[in-house]
Protein backbone atom coordinates (compact mmCIF):
# COMPACT_ATOMS: atom_id res chain seq x y z
CA UNK A 1 0.00 0.00 0.00
CA UNK A 2 1.28 3.38 -0.58
CA UNK A 3 3.46 5.73 2.07
CA UNK A 4 2.59 9.17 1.85
CA UNK A 5 5.11 11.61 4.29
CA UNK A 6 5.49 8.07 6.42
CA UNK A 7 1.85 7.71 6.50
CA UNK A 8 0.79 3.97 5.20
CA UNK A 9 -2.78 4.38 3.34
CA UNK A 10 -4.79 1.62 3.17
CA UNK A 11 -6.10 2.00 -0.60
CA UNK A 12 -4.12 3.22 -3.59
CA UNK A 13 -7.43 4.28 -4.81
CA UNK A 14 -7.69 8.41 -3.69
CA UNK A 15 -11.01 9.83 -4.49
CA UNK A 16 -12.57 13.38 -4.83
CA UNK A 17 -15.46 14.33 -3.32
CA UNK A 18 -17.22 17.05 -5.90
CA UNK A 19 -19.77 16.68 -8.14
CA UNK A 20 -22.19 13.77 -6.63
CA UNK A 21 -25.94 13.62 -7.42
CA UNK A 22 -26.31 13.68 -3.71
CA UNK A 23 -23.87 13.24 -0.60
CA UNK A 24 -25.47 9.86 -0.06
CA UNK A 25 -24.76 8.39 -3.05
CA UNK A 26 -20.99 9.94 -2.24
CA UNK A 27 -20.96 8.25 0.96
CA UNK A 28 -21.97 4.78 -0.75
CA UNK A 29 -19.28 5.57 -3.61
CA UNK A 30 -17.31 5.94 -1.21
CA UNK A 31 -17.96 2.42 0.57
CA UNK A 32 -18.34 0.75 -2.18
CA UNK A 33 -14.61 1.84 -3.76
CA UNK A 34 -12.42 1.30 -0.10
CA UNK A 35 -10.71 4.47 -0.74
CA UNK A 36 -8.23 5.25 1.23
CA UNK A 37 -8.25 9.08 0.98
CA UNK A 38 -10.69 11.80 0.09
CA UNK A 39 -9.39 15.10 -1.48
CA UNK A 40 -11.53 17.92 -0.39
CA UNK A 41 -11.69 21.48 -1.45
CA UNK A 42 -11.45 24.04 1.00
CA UNK A 43 -13.95 26.10 -1.24
CA UNK A 44 -16.77 23.86 -1.64
CA UNK A 45 -15.68 23.34 2.56
CA UNK A 46 -17.16 26.93 2.88
CA UNK A 47 -19.93 26.91 0.78
CA UNK A 48 -21.67 23.98 2.12
CA UNK A 49 -20.70 24.29 5.91
CA UNK A 50 -20.79 21.16 8.72
CA UNK A 51 -22.80 18.88 7.10
CA UNK A 52 -20.23 18.12 4.36
CA UNK A 53 -17.83 18.14 6.83
CA UNK A 54 -19.13 15.69 8.86
CA UNK A 55 -20.13 13.59 5.86
CA UNK A 56 -16.23 13.36 5.25
CA UNK A 57 -15.32 12.53 8.76
CA UNK A 58 -17.92 9.68 8.78
CA UNK A 59 -15.86 8.30 5.76
CA UNK A 60 -12.86 7.31 8.01
CA UNK A 61 -10.46 7.81 5.69
CA UNK A 62 -7.53 10.25 5.65
CA UNK A 63 -8.28 13.79 4.29
CA UNK A 64 -6.46 15.51 1.70
CA UNK A 65 -6.84 19.03 1.41
CA UNK A 66 -7.02 20.94 -1.95
CA UNK A 67 -6.31 24.55 -3.72
CA UNK A 68 -8.63 23.49 -6.21
CA UNK A 69 -9.48 26.72 -8.49
CA UNK A 70 -6.55 28.35 -7.42
CA UNK A 71 -4.81 30.63 -9.94
CA UNK A 72 -1.86 31.90 -8.05
CA UNK A 73 0.83 31.13 -5.36
CA UNK A 74 -0.77 33.66 -3.20
CA UNK A 75 -3.94 32.41 -3.48
CA UNK A 76 -3.12 29.15 -3.48
CA UNK A 77 -0.45 29.62 -0.02
CA UNK A 78 -3.66 31.59 1.39
CA UNK A 79 -5.72 28.80 0.59
CA UNK A 80 -3.33 25.90 2.05
CA UNK A 81 -3.10 27.90 5.38
CA UNK A 82 -6.84 28.02 5.68
CA UNK A 83 -7.21 24.42 4.73
CA UNK A 84 -4.23 23.63 7.25
CA UNK A 85 -6.66 25.31 10.23
CA UNK A 86 -9.66 23.77 9.01
CA UNK A 87 -9.00 19.89 8.56
CA UNK A 88 -6.20 19.84 11.27
CA UNK A 89 -3.84 18.44 8.74
CA UNK A 90 -0.33 19.44 6.96
CA UNK A 91 -0.90 17.82 3.82
CA UNK A 92 -2.08 19.48 0.91
CA UNK A 93 -3.13 18.73 -2.57
CA UNK A 94 -1.21 22.01 -4.50
CA UNK A 95 -3.44 22.76 -7.28
CA UNK A 96 -2.24 26.17 -9.06
CA UNK A 97 -4.56 26.37 -12.33
CA UNK A 98 -2.54 28.26 -15.36
CA UNK A 99 -5.40 27.75 -18.18
CA UNK A 100 -8.51 27.79 -18.30
CA UNK A 101 -9.47 25.63 -21.53
CA UNK A 102 -7.35 22.87 -19.91
CA UNK A 103 -7.35 23.63 -16.34
CA UNK A 104 -3.15 22.75 -16.47
CA UNK A 105 -0.76 23.13 -13.73
CA UNK A 106 0.89 26.60 -13.74
CA UNK A 107 3.84 24.91 -13.05
CA UNK A 108 5.99 27.84 -12.08
CA UNK A 109 3.38 29.04 -9.90
CA UNK A 110 3.17 25.69 -8.79
CA UNK A 111 7.24 25.09 -7.85
CA UNK A 112 7.17 28.43 -5.87
CA UNK A 113 4.07 27.87 -3.73
CA UNK A 114 5.08 24.32 -3.01
CA UNK A 115 8.77 25.74 -1.94
CA UNK A 116 6.96 28.03 0.36
CA UNK A 117 4.53 25.95 1.73
CA UNK A 118 7.45 23.00 2.31
CA UNK A 119 9.31 25.78 4.06
CA UNK A 120 6.24 26.30 6.43
CA UNK A 121 5.93 22.64 7.20
CA UNK A 122 3.36 21.74 5.21
CA UNK A 123 3.35 18.30 3.04
CA UNK A 124 2.71 18.94 -0.15
CA UNK A 125 0.95 16.65 -2.66
CA UNK A 126 1.76 19.09 -5.97
CA UNK A 127 -0.74 18.48 -9.27
CA UNK A 128 2.10 18.65 -11.55
CA UNK A 129 2.45 17.52 -15.11
CA UNK A 130 4.89 14.99 -16.11
CA UNK A 131 7.91 16.95 -17.01
CA UNK A 132 11.05 15.66 -15.85
CA UNK A 133 12.83 18.98 -15.46
CA UNK A 134 9.60 20.28 -12.95
CA UNK A 135 9.33 17.34 -11.14
CA UNK A 136 12.61 17.80 -10.12
CA UNK A 137 12.57 21.39 -8.87
CA UNK A 138 9.01 19.95 -7.24
CA UNK A 139 11.22 17.80 -5.36
CA UNK A 140 14.11 19.99 -4.48
CA UNK A 141 11.23 22.38 -2.97
CA UNK A 142 10.44 19.85 -0.25
CA UNK A 143 7.28 17.35 -2.18
CA UNK A 144 8.08 13.98 -1.42
CA UNK A 145 5.22 12.77 -3.35
CA UNK A 146 4.63 13.70 -6.71
CA UNK A 147 1.18 14.13 -8.72
CA UNK A 148 1.46 13.87 -12.72
CA UNK A 149 -2.09 14.62 -14.92
CA UNK A 150 -2.83 11.35 -16.69
CA UNK A 151 -5.47 14.07 -18.86
CA UNK A 152 -6.72 17.96 -18.26
CA UNK A 153 -9.02 17.63 -15.15
CA UNK A 154 -12.72 16.20 -16.07
CA UNK A 155 -11.51 15.00 -19.60
CA UNK A 156 -11.94 10.90 -18.87
CA UNK A 157 -9.08 10.97 -21.37
CA UNK A 158 -7.19 8.68 -19.66
CA UNK A 159 -3.30 8.91 -20.08
CA UNK A 160 -1.87 11.31 -22.67
CA UNK A 161 1.26 10.63 -22.40
CA UNK A 162 2.03 6.68 -21.09
CA UNK A 163 5.76 7.19 -22.53
CA UNK A 164 6.44 10.42 -19.77
CA UNK A 165 4.34 9.14 -17.46
CA UNK A 166 6.58 5.61 -17.84
CA UNK A 167 9.50 8.03 -18.10
CA UNK A 168 8.91 9.35 -14.67
CA UNK A 169 8.79 5.92 -13.21
CA UNK A 170 11.80 4.47 -14.12
CA UNK A 171 13.32 7.80 -12.88
CA UNK A 172 12.04 8.09 -9.69
CA UNK A 173 11.72 4.43 -8.37
CA UNK A 174 11.45 5.49 -4.53
CA UNK A 175 9.41 8.41 -4.81
CA UNK A 176 5.60 7.28 -4.07
CA UNK A 177 4.02 8.79 -8.01
CA UNK A 178 -0.11 9.35 -8.11
CA UNK A 179 -1.61 9.32 -11.48
CA UNK A 180 -3.95 12.61 -11.07
CA UNK A 181 -6.71 13.72 -13.05
CA UNK A 182 -8.21 12.80 -16.13
CA UNK A 183 -9.32 9.03 -15.47
CA UNK A 184 -12.36 8.22 -17.65
CA UNK A 185 -12.09 4.21 -17.46
CA UNK A 186 -11.01 1.34 -14.91
CA UNK A 187 -9.14 0.30 -17.95
CA UNK A 188 -6.74 3.34 -17.23
CA UNK A 189 -6.91 3.68 -13.66
CA UNK A 190 -5.48 -0.09 -14.19
CA UNK A 191 -3.08 0.64 -16.71
CA UNK A 192 -1.68 3.48 -14.19
CA UNK A 193 -0.92 1.23 -12.41
CA UNK A 194 0.56 -1.61 -14.76
CA UNK A 195 3.20 1.04 -14.76
CA UNK A 196 3.83 0.94 -11.57
CA UNK A 197 2.25 4.32 -9.66
CA UNK A 198 1.54 3.86 -6.07
CA UNK A 199 -2.33 5.52 -6.53
CA UNK A 200 -4.44 7.39 -8.82
CA UNK A 201 -6.27 10.25 -7.86
CA UNK A 202 -10.03 10.28 -9.06
CA UNK A 203 -13.18 12.55 -9.22
CA UNK A 204 -15.16 12.94 -12.43
CA UNK A 205 -15.22 9.59 -13.58
CA UNK A 206 -17.24 8.13 -10.53
CA UNK A 207 -19.22 11.23 -9.41
CA UNK A 208 -20.78 11.84 -12.92
CA UNK A 209 -20.93 8.54 -13.70
CA UNK A 210 -24.90 7.32 -14.26
CA UNK A 211 -24.47 5.17 -11.83
CA UNK A 212 -21.53 6.08 -9.23
CA UNK A 213 -21.36 3.31 -6.91
CA UNK A 214 -20.79 1.00 -9.36
CA UNK A 215 -18.09 2.81 -10.56
CA UNK A 216 -16.10 3.34 -7.69
CA UNK A 217 -16.56 -0.30 -7.48
CA UNK A 218 -15.44 -0.66 -11.05
CA UNK A 219 -12.26 1.58 -10.57
CA UNK A 220 -11.21 0.04 -6.86
CA UNK A 221 -11.00 -3.41 -8.82
CA UNK A 222 -9.25 -2.42 -11.75
CA UNK A 223 -6.52 -0.45 -8.99
CA UNK A 224 -6.27 -3.68 -7.49
CA UNK A 225 -5.77 -5.77 -10.92
CA UNK A 226 -3.29 -3.29 -12.20
CA UNK A 227 -1.23 -3.36 -9.09
CA UNK A 228 -1.56 -7.43 -9.02
CA UNK A 229 -0.03 -7.32 -12.61
CA UNK A 230 2.41 -5.00 -11.95
CA UNK A 231 3.55 -7.66 -9.13
CA UNK A 232 3.43 -10.50 -11.74
CA UNK A 233 6.13 -9.02 -13.87
CA UNK A 234 4.29 -8.59 -17.04
CA UNK A 235 6.23 -9.85 -20.53
CA UNK A 236 7.75 -6.82 -22.95
CA UNK A 237 5.21 -6.11 -26.16
CA UNK A 238 7.03 -7.36 -29.06
CA UNK A 239 7.03 -6.31 -32.65
CA UNK A 240 7.16 -9.59 -33.99
CA UNK A 241 4.68 -13.39 -32.87
CA UNK A 242 6.39 -15.85 -31.05
CA UNK A 243 4.76 -18.98 -30.86
CA UNK A 244 3.11 -19.32 -27.08
CA UNK A 245 3.39 -23.26 -28.00
CA UNK A 246 6.72 -25.47 -28.78
CA UNK A 247 7.58 -26.51 -31.98
CA UNK A 248 9.84 -29.44 -30.82
CA UNK A 249 9.20 -33.20 -31.67
CA UNK A 250 6.36 -35.17 -33.54
CA UNK A 251 3.37 -35.40 -33.48
CA UNK A 252 2.10 -39.12 -32.49
CA UNK A 253 -0.75 -39.98 -34.00
CA UNK A 254 -2.38 -43.23 -32.43
C1 LIG B 1 -10.86 16.40 -7.01
C2 LIG B 1 -9.59 16.80 -7.55
O1 LIG B 1 -8.62 16.92 -6.87
C3 LIG B 1 -9.51 17.05 -9.00
O2 LIG B 1 -9.00 18.31 -9.22
C4 LIG B 1 -8.66 15.96 -9.54
O3 LIG B 1 -7.61 16.44 -10.21
C5 LIG B 1 -9.45 14.89 -10.21
O4 LIG B 1 -9.59 15.05 -11.59
P1 LIG B 1 -10.72 14.21 -12.38
O5 LIG B 1 -12.03 14.82 -11.97
O6 LIG B 1 -10.40 14.38 -13.83
O7 LIG B 1 -10.63 12.79 -11.93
Amino acid sequence: MPVFYGKEITSPLMLGTAQYPSPAILAEAFRASHAGIATVSLRREGGEGAAFHQLIRELNVAVLPNTAGCHGVKEAVTTAHMAREFFDTPWIKLEVIGDHDTLQPDVVALIEAARILCSEGFEVFPYCTEDLSICERLLDAGCKVLMPWGAPIGSGRGLNNIYGLKTLRAHYPDVPLVVDAGIGLPSHAAQAMELGYDAVLLNTAVAKAGDPVAMARAMALAIEAGALARAADPIEARDMASPSTPLMGMAVLA
